[in-house]
């Protein structure tokens, strides 16, 4: 069955086209990944489909509901955890969750399973202002204050922005819970490497899905040769490569520089250019294409 169905949908505000022609289908239970830039129009789309924007043009069913008909029906059914966190700052975690659950005719104590694992680690500061707790710990109240009514769909803004390593990883370990227990998950991120987590991402850039598959299957998108190179002095090894007869693309990806190149180059065709312009401890090793690479390559040739 499909969760979420978004045909054709556009939206623009005066000149800017936030999103462009969408069309897109996520299955129920599936956890759904819309990656992109900041300024892509994940938020936009977001809004469409919870049913606090109308699209220009186009249509959206989330569980069977349109989004502009039939959104009374629909929010009871749906979670959102907007981008910026929708807590009230002055109230405790317990009366923020208290809020949420009564505006939904229900208690804590009657959804109080579904919160229980994450809930259990805020319950020690169950009488803290939700504005004075941490970055990580507030993600945890708002996605508890999402859960609260028991939605069948949940939508989540960027729920990691701005939130430590170590909080994230977390964060994600209770998602995958979540969609354990047949929760239909539509996440965004601007975090390449949380794609990876995803059963299946969806790429988005100025307003339009550039590809949707599975994370290995965008990886896979990739089809050129491909090489990490480093050299010791980066500013200059970045010049050169890009000023190479053989280079397509070349960008900085951590302590390498990931180099695409024409059909038929090698690592040594490299290594005696690089050598020919002096570099000195050069290393280049052929790679995989990560999501990251794939990313790049489609937003290149959609100009
Ligand atoms: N209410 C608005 N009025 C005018 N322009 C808007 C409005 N909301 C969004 N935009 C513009 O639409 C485009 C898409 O914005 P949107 O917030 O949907 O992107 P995003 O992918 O969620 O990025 P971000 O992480 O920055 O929010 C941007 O150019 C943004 O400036």
């Amino acid at each position: 069955m499909d969760a979420i169905q978004i045909e054709q949908v556009s939206k623009a505000f005066a000149d800017t086209q936030a999103v462009s022609d969408v069309s897109l289908t996520i299955q129920a239970g599936e956890l759904f990944g819309l990656i992109g830039p900041d300024g892509a129009g994940k938020t936009t789309l977001f809004k469409i489909l919870v049913t606090l924007l109308r699209p220009d043009q186009g249509k959206a069913v989330v569980n069977g509901l349109d989004v502009v008909r039939d959104f009374r029906k629909l929010r009871p059914l749906i979670g959102y955890m907007p981008g910026r966190f929708s807590l009230y700052p002055d109230l405790s975690v317990e009366e923020n969750l208290s809020f949420f659950a009564t505006v939904f005719g229900t208690t804590i104590a009657a959804n109080y399973e579904l919160i229980r694992d994450i809930y259990g680690q805020l319950e020690p500061f169950k009488n803290r202002r939700a504005g004075a707790l941490s970055g990580g710990m507030k993600q945890k109240l708002a996605l508890c204050c999402a859960l609260i009514h028991k939605p069948d769909v949940l939508f989540l803004d960027e729920p990691t922005t701005g939130v430590d390593a170590v909080s994230r990883k977390e964060f994600w370990e209770m998602l995958h819970r979540l969609n354990e227990r047949g929760l239909t998950i539509l996440v965004s991120t601007p975090y390449m490497d949380e794609a990876g987590q995803c059963d299946r991402i969806a790429l988005m850039q100025t307003g339009r899905i550039l590809a949707v598959d599975t994370p290995g299957g965008v990886e896979n998108l990739f089809q050129k040769p491909l090489f990490a190179v480093k050299a010791r002095d980066t500013y200059r090894l970045i010049q050169d490569l890009r000023a190479a007869p053989f280079t397509e693309t070349c960008y900085a990806f951590g302590e390498y520089l990931h180099l695409t190149t024409r059909p038929s180059v090698t690592a040594g065709t490299i290594h005696g250019y690089l050598t020919g312009k002096q570099h000195e401890f050069v290393d280049i090793k052929p790679i995989k294409a990560g999501i990251e690479d794939s990313f790049m390559a489609l937003m290149q040739d959609h100009g």
